[in-house]
Formats: structure tokens, sequence, C-alpha cells
């Protein structure tokens, strides 16, 4: 029989015990009071931000009255509101985003580690990786531990994740789709930090639901990053054109051809100037590419003898520049109106090849092979949209250095473009919905950063305004060169008086 039960029996505590009693109670008081100094410090130093301003709102609670209280939370409010409807964007920068980390960073910090033991993103004493349990008691320094929180304003939140001993990025990519639920996102993905760290960027609604309009092309063109469109997070999606080729596939509907329009769109002051070329083809008739024919200083659509001809010509001009270039030892073309930057885009290879006789589609393979393997260097990039990467592209995929993966039939074909790994890291290209043509995903150059993004979408008008510009300006530069007076371009006005996409001053 327990000491409490023989109490309870007794009817009666002994005049013993009160003492006893009395001491134990002080002690636990003072334990209490002391977990609650230690809890209040460790909020202090996890959660300063928060932390202060639950102080600074208790001080003045108590200095100056609740009265006081509400009305400075009302001043502020108000003042917030004030800024968001006068100056959205410097609101959404200095206010937004840090408000939406002040109050995220606790929910994620405190949710984290029962969400990292659900996932299983936990070492185990004497465990090498999630393979299975040794050693019996969890540790929870071998948890995956949350470092910093941030969020973008844009719908996604990103946490830098410290990783244990025996994990990888790899490992939390692979409960990456466990996360998202367990954090009730859409999706989340990882992305490589410094060793031992990664971020795990969470994205809690669609911010490419919505049609991308047209980017205006301001300044000089720059082919190490041409704006096509926007990146999940908010920011402007580039693609880099000088000293690469670049791969678009995605099954019919896609929107392939809104990334050829946007980047048409994106070098257009560069074909106003005429140092950037496009040399196009178009196998399926000039569905696609023939609005723009005017932009285009080479561009066949009817037979594919004569769209071989012309990557067989694209080859004599990389071979002339090969030339030059050993000649005067330079290394890499420089583009310059006499000498440009050739952008060939080829739209739909499986049908350039399907209804070529066998001796002409071998001409086009060896023709698209050497441009893929000796254009860069010449000032020549090949752009290819393909529907089916497994048929089109099998042998010359890696010739494609950037590579856009839009909607995707399924996880094999995701492979084939991307690479192996690329699902894993987050490019579920096959489950892009059919309601948002132009979203995709893309590797950029040399990392495993996987970025999604929505190309812009020019519709006919916006096709119409943009080869009427390019023709304008170039029309205006010849009629500078033949009288020697100079033209006013959209170029030489003030960024304010020039024109938007919508056609009024911007
Ligand atoms: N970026 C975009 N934003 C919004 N809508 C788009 C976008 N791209 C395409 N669309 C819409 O989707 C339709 C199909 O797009 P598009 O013709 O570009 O697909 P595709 O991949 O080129 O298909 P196909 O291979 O059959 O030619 C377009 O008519 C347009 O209405």
């Amino acid at each position: 029989m327990s000491h409490r039960d023989r109490n309870r029996q007794e009817g009666l505590l002994g005049s013993d015990d009160i003492p006893a009693i009395a001491l134990e109670a002080i002690l636990w008081s003072g334990w209490g009071l002391v977990r609650a100094v230690v809890a209040t410090l460790t909020a202090l130093v996890r959660f300063p931000l928060q932390a202060g301003a639950a102080l600074v709102a208790i001080g003045w609670l108590l200095f100056f009255g609740w009265r006081s209280l509400s009305l400075g939370l009302v001043a502020i409010t108000l003042g917030l509101a004030v800024w968001r409807l006068w100056h959205p964007t410097s609101y959404r920068r200095y206010v937004a985003v840090r408000l939406l980390t002040l109050i995220r960073s606790p929910y994620y910090r405190v949710r984290w580690p029962r969400i990292a033991r659900s996932v299983d993103l936990v070492v185990y004493p004497g465990q090498r990786g999630r393979s299975g349990r040794v050693g019996g008691r969890r540790s929870t320094d071998g948890s995956v531990r949350v470092l910093r929180v941030r969020a973008t304003g844009h719908g996604t939140d990103r946490l830098l994740l410290r990783l244990p001993n025996g994990l990888v990025p790899a490992d939390v990519a692979a409960r990456a789709e466990a996360i998202a639920h367990a954090t009730g996102c859409l999706h989340a993905r990882v992305r490589a930090d410094r060793p031992g760290r990664c971020w795990l960027e969470l994205a809690r609604r669609d911010t490419l639901r919505g049609v991308v309009d047209p980017l205006p092309s301001m300044g000089l063109v720059d082919l190490a990053a041409v704006p096509v469109g926007a990146c999940e997070d908010g920011t402007g999606w580039q693609l880099k054109l000088a000293g690469t080729h670049l791969l678009v596939a995605g099954a019919t509907g896609a929107g392939k051809s809104s990334v050829l329009w946007s980047l048409l769109q994106g070098v257009s002051r560069g074909l106003a100037s005429e140092d950037v070329q496009i040399w196009a083809v178009d196998p399926k008739g000039g569905m696609e590419l023939r609005p723009g024919r005017a932009l285009f200083s080479r561009y066949e659509d009817a037979s594919p003898e004569d769209m071989c001809r012309l990557l067989e010509d694209l080859v004599e001009v990389k071979d002339a520049r090969s030339k030059d270039l050993a000649d005067s030892g330079a290394r890499l073309h420089q583009r310059t109106a006499e000498s440009p930057h050739i952008i060939a885009i080829l739209d739909e290879l499986a049908t350039l090849t399907a209804f070529a006789d066998r001796s002409v589609t071998r001409r086009i393979d060896t023709a698209l092979g050497l441009l893929l393997t000796q254009g860069r260097a010449c000032g020549i990039t090949v752009v290819a949209a393909v529907q089916d990467p497994g048929k089109d592209i099998v042998g010359w995929r890696d010739l494609f250095p950037t590579r856009v993966a839009m909607r995707l039939d399924n996880p094999v074909q995701v492979a084939m473009v991307l690479g192996d790994s690329a699902r894993d890291d987050g490019a579920r290209a096959d489950e892009i919905s059919e309601l948002t043509p132009g979203v995709a995903y893309v590797r950029t150059d040399g990392t495993r950063e996987i970025l999604r993004v929505r190309a812009a979408y020019l519709d006919d008008q916006a096709i119409a305004r943009l080869v009427d510009g390019v023709t304008t300006q170039r029309a205006n530069r010849t009629n500078t060169h033949k009288t020697g007076e100079p033209v006013l371009t959209t170029a030489d006005l003030p960024a304010t008086m020039r024109p938007t996409p919508e056609g009024g001053p911007s």
C-alpha cells in the first residue's frame, strides 16, 4: 500500500507531514520560477524580435495603461495601412516581409522538431543516414534543426536547416513531399547552402497561377540574363543565351511558344540595333513563328531541304567565325552589328526530321551536332523546342546546358530533360496543371538548383506590337545612316515616357 493510500485510509495527514509538505511546495515553486526564467531567457535569445515586442507591450501596459496601449496599436496599424496604400512596393519590402517572418518564425521553429521526427529526418545514436534505428533511444541532437526562417512575401517561406552528421540535403529533398503535407504547403523544395546546411522552400500558395504580362525590353540587351517571365518567389526569370544552348521541352499546349516569344521580346532591342540576329525554322508550316517573320534574318517553314540548308549555312558562319577567332587569338566571339550574335530557333525538331528523307535527316543531324558542339564560342546559340524529349532529343540532350521542362507526360520525361535527380530535387513537371500553360521548371547551368517559373504570355496583339516596334526602330536607324540626321527613337526617351507593353507611357 502506498504512502498516499495509507494517508487516505487514515483520513488525516499526520502533524509531522505539514513542514515536509510546505518545504516540498517551496522547492517546487522555486524550481518552477527557475524554469520560467530559463524559458524567458531562451525565448529572448531564440525569438529576440518577438520577445522584445512582447516586453515593450508589457512595459507600455504597466506604465501607461491599457487605453494608451490600445491607442498606440491602432495608430501603428493605421500608419502601416496608409504606407501600404501609398507605396505598396516599399511596404512589401520593409514591412510585409518582416512582419510575416516575425509571425512565421516561431510557428515553424515550434512545429519543426515534431515535423522532423514525423517525416523521419532524425539520425539515431549509432545510425548513419535514415536507414533504420540502431541503439534504441531517440536523440534530439540527431534531428534537422531550423537555423533561420524567412518569409518572402510572395507565398514562399524559406527555412535554413542545419543537418546533423549522417544526413545530406538529398535526404531532406527525398522527404519534401511529406514535409509539404505536414506543413500544409503546396510543395517543398530543397536548395543547397554551405556544407551541413540547406534551404527548404515551402510554397504556401501558387504564385504562378496568374498570367505573366510581357516584360518591356529596355536598355541594352544582356544576353547573359534575358528576361522571359517570373519565378515563383516573385523575382524575374531570366535566361542566359550567350555561351549556351537552350532546350525547351513540353507536351502539346504546355506553352513552349510563350518561352520563344518572350525570348524574342527580351532580345528585341538587340534585333533593332542588329547586333542580335534570329535564324528561325518552323517545321509546323509557320503556325508558330510566321507572325514574327519580319524579326528574323533567315526563316524557313516550307521544305525540309530548305530548313536543312539554313542549318548548313549557319555551320558555314560558325566555321568562318572559328577561323577568325583562331587568327586573332581570341577565344570568345564579341557581338557587334557587323558580326551579330545569332540565335537559331528550331520549333519542333521531330517534325523537322519526320518528313525529311533519310539523306536530309542525316545532313540535319550533322549540322545540328556541329552547331551544338562548336557554336557557343562563336556567338551562336541554338534554342530548340520539343514535345517529346524521349523521341526527339535523346542523342543531343547533354549538348544543351540550359533546359526548361514545361508540362510533361511522365516522370521519365522529367528525368530525360532535367537529369535523373531533378524530380527528387522538386522538379515535378509531370504534375504541372493543364490550366497553367507557361509554367516550367528550370535547372540553371552547372548547378543542381531548380527554379519554378512561368513564361510571360504574348498574345497576337503583343506579338504585332513587338514586330512593329523592332521594324520601326530599324527603319529609324537606316534613315539616320542615310541622312546623317539623328532620329528620335523610344530608346532616346526618358524611362518614364517610354511606351509600356500596353501602349501607354510607363
Ligand atoms: N505563358 C503563358 N501564359 C498563359 N497562357 C499561355 C502561356 N503560354 C501559352 N498559353 C496558352 O496556352 C495555349 C497553348 O500554348 P502554346 O501554343 O504555346 O503551346 P505549345 O507548347 O507551343 O504547344 P504545341 O507544341 O502544340 O505547339 C496558347 O494558345 C495560350 O492560350
